[in-house]
C-alpha cells in the first residue's frame, strides 16, 4: 500500500530521479507538451525562504503530537454546531468518520500544523507579501467601483495586520462557515489560525469585496478571468497543443504516460505562484521526480475499459488542458469507462479551476489545429453523452483536510476505481497541511481515503509525505529547504 515502499531504485544522483529534458524529445521518446514546459520555465516565489525551523519546532525531530493549544484542534471536530449536515459542507457523519480516522491512522504520529506566524517562513510570506500582491493584481484587473475599492482596502488591512472578523448574519455560507471553524477562530490573528484555513478565508472575502457574491452588476464576475484568459490565449499554450502533433503516432500507452507527465508538470502552470516570483523563469532549477508510483497507477488504470476515474483538478489553463488531454486519451482507449471532474464552485487561489474555466478550456482545444481539436470534439462529446461529468462540490472551496469530507462527497470518492487529486493545496488538503517528516508513510496520512488515491503534486509548500530518507537527504544537501517550496521537484504518489 505505501508508496514510498515501492519507490523504485533511486536512478542518477543521490536518489532523484529526472524527468528526460529536450533532449529526449528529439529522439521522439516523450512529447513537447511535457518537456517544452520545464527547464528554466517556472518561476520562484519571492516569499522569504525559513531561514529557522518552522512553526512546530524542528521536522528532522521526532514528530511531536499536537498539544493543547494545536490551533487545528478547535476546527476539525469539536465547537461545531449540530446538525450542520451536507448543506454545510461537513456532515454529521463525515465528523464521525473523521474521528474514526484519527483511530485508524494512530499507528501514523501526528505534527504540527502549519500557521502563518513565523516571520521569514514560506506561509508567512504568503500572508503577509501574495496576499496583498493579490489584491493589488484584482484592483488593476477591472474598472471597480468606489465600494469595490473600499473592500478592497479594508480587507487589506485586515489580512495583514487585523483579526478573523466572522462573516456577517445575511451572508448566504454564514453556516457553512461556521461549521468549518470560523467561530472558533473569530477575533484572532490571521496569522495565528492554520494557514490552510487562513488563506481559503482570505479568498472567500476577497470575493465578498468585489461584489461576487452579489447581489449587483459585479455578482458572478471571477476577479482573475483576465489572467485566466491570457494564460489560455499564450503562445505558451499554443506551443504545448502543437506538440500534441508529435505524439499522434506513439503507440496508446507511450501518449498515456507522456499525457500523465504533461499533466503533472503542468501543476507547475499556477497563476498564484507565478504572482510572487515575476522574472524568476530564467532561474527555474532542474526539475525532479521526488516519488514515482505511476506503474502502480498505471495497474489502477486497466483495461476494463469499466472503470470511473475521478480527478480533482487544481489550476485552469495550462493545467487543467494537460488534465483534459489525459481524462480524453482515458476514455477513449478505454482505460476508464467515466470521469468525473471536480472543479471549485467559485474563484479561489487566483487560478483554480471552475466549472467556467473547463468551458474555456474545451472551447480552446476544439478550436485549435491538428490533434489538439481531436482531443477537444473527444471532450464535447464525453460531457453531452455524460461519460465525462462536472463536479463543483462546496467542499471543495473548503479550508479543512478532506479527512473531513462530508458523505457524499466521500460517496463520489468511494465509488471510482481512482481518484487523482491535481496540485499542491490539494495535496495538503489530502494528506493534512503539518510539518510532516518528510518520511512520513504516504499510505498512512491517506488511509481514511475510502478508495484508492494517488497525488499529482509540485512541490509549492512545506508539505510532504511518502519520501525515502535516501532522497531527503539528497535533496536537503542539493538545495537545503528549497526544493519543498520552489516547484522544480514533483511526486507521483499512489494509495492503493
Ligand atoms: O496551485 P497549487 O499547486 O495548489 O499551489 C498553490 C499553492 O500556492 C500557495 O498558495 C502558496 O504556496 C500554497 O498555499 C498552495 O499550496
Amino acid at each position: 500500500m505505501a508508496g514510498h515502499r515501492h519507490l523504485p531504485a533511486p536512478r542518477r544522483r543521490e536518489g532523484v530521479r529526472r524527468p528526460p529534458g529536450r533532449r529526449h524529445r528529439r529522439r521522439g521518446a516523450l512529447p513537447g507538451l511535457l518537456l517544452r514546459r520545464h527547464p528554466g520555465r517556472r518561476p520562484l516565489p519571492r516569499v522569504r525562504r525559513p531561514a529557522a525551523p518552522p512553526h512546530g519546532g524542528d521536522v528532522a525531530a521526532p514528530h511531536p503530537r499536537p498539544g493543547p493549544r494545536d490551533p487545528a484542534r478547535p476546527l476539525p471536530l469539536a465547537g461545531r454546531p449540530a446538525g450542520t449536515g451536507d448543506r454545510a459542507g461537513v456532515s454529521s457523519g463525515a465528523r464521525a468518520r473523521a474521528r474514526v480516522t484519527v483511530s485508524r491512522m494512530s499507528d501514523t504520529p501526528t505534527a504540527p500544523v502549519i500557521l502563518g506566524d513565523r516571520p521569514g517562513t514560506f506561509p508567512h510570506g504568503v500572508l503577509a507579501e501574495r496576499h496583498p500582491a493579490i489584491i493589488r493584481q484584482v484592483r488593476e484587473a477591472f474598472p471597480y467601483g468606489p465600494a469595490q475599492h473600499r473592500a478592497l482596502d479594508a480587507l487589506l488591512a485586515e489580512c495583514t495586520g487585523g483579526a478573523v472578523e466572522p462573516l456577517p448574519a445575511g451572508a448566504h455560507d454564514r453556516e457553512r462557515w461556521a461549521a468549518w471553524g470560523m467561530d472558533s477562530y473569530a477575533g484572532r490573528s490571521w496569522y495565528d489560525v492554520p494557514w490552510l484555513w487562513s488563506e481559503s478565508w482570505f479568498y472567500r472575502r476577497l470575493l465578498d469585496a468585489v461584489g461576487y457574491f452579489g447581489p449587483g452588476p459585479w455578482q458572478g464576475i471571477d476577479p482573475f478571468r483576465p489572467s485566466k484568459l491570457a494564460e489560455l490565449d499564450s503562445p505558451a499554450t499554443d506551443e504545448e497543443l502543437a506538440a500534441l502533433d508529435d505524439l499522434a503516432g506513439r503507440p496508446a500507452d507511450e501518449r498515456a504516460r507522456a499525457l500523465l507527465h504533461g499533466s503533472l508538470w503542468g501543476n507547475r502552470a499556477d497563476l498564484g505562484f507565478r504572482l510572487s516570483a515575476e522574472g524568476a523563469e530564467r532561474t527555474a532549477a532542474v526539475p525532479a521526480l521526488v516519488a514515482d508510483d505511476s506503474e502502480r497507477l498505471w495497474t489502477l488504470l486497466g483495461a476494463s475499459g469499466t472503470g470511473t476515474l475521478c480527478l480533482v483538478a487544481d489550476n485552469a489553463d495550462r493545467e487543467l488542458v494537460p488534465d483534459l488531454l489525459l481524462v480524453a486519451h482515458l476514455l477513449a482507449h478505454g482505460r476508464i469507462g467515466r470521469a468525473v471532474l471536480h472543479v471549485k464552485p467559485y474563484p479561489y487561489y487566483v487560478s483554480d479551476a471552475t466549472t467556467a474555466d473547463v468551458v474555456d478550456a474545451v472551447r480552446r482545444l476544439t478550436g485549435a489545429q491538428g490533434a489538439a481539436a481531436g482531443y477537444g470534439r473527444g471532450l464535447w462529446d464525453a460531457l453531452s453523452d455524460g461519460r465525462l461529468t462536472l463536479r463543483a462540490h462546496p467542499f471543495s472551496c473548503a479550508p479543512l483536510p478532506y479527512a473531513e469530507m462530508p458523505d457524499d462527497l466521500r460517496a463520489d470518492f468511494a465509488a471510482a476505481t481512482l481518484t487523482v487529486v491535481k496540485g499542491d493545496l490539494n495535496y495538503r488538503r489530502l494528506v493534512g497541511d503539518r510539518y510532516w517528516p518528510p518520511t512520513t508513510p504516504f499510505a498512512g496520512v491517506t488511509d481514511y481515503f475510502p478508495a484508492p488515491v494517488a497525488a499529482l503534486r509540485t512541490l509549492k509548500s512545506d508539505v510532504v509525505t511518502g519520501l525515502t530518507a535516501a532522497t531527503e537527504a539528497a535533496l536537503d544537501a542539493a538545495e537545503g529547504r528549497r526544493w519543498r517550496t520552489a516547484g522544480t521537484h514533483a511526486l507521483i504518489q499512489v494509495r492503493t
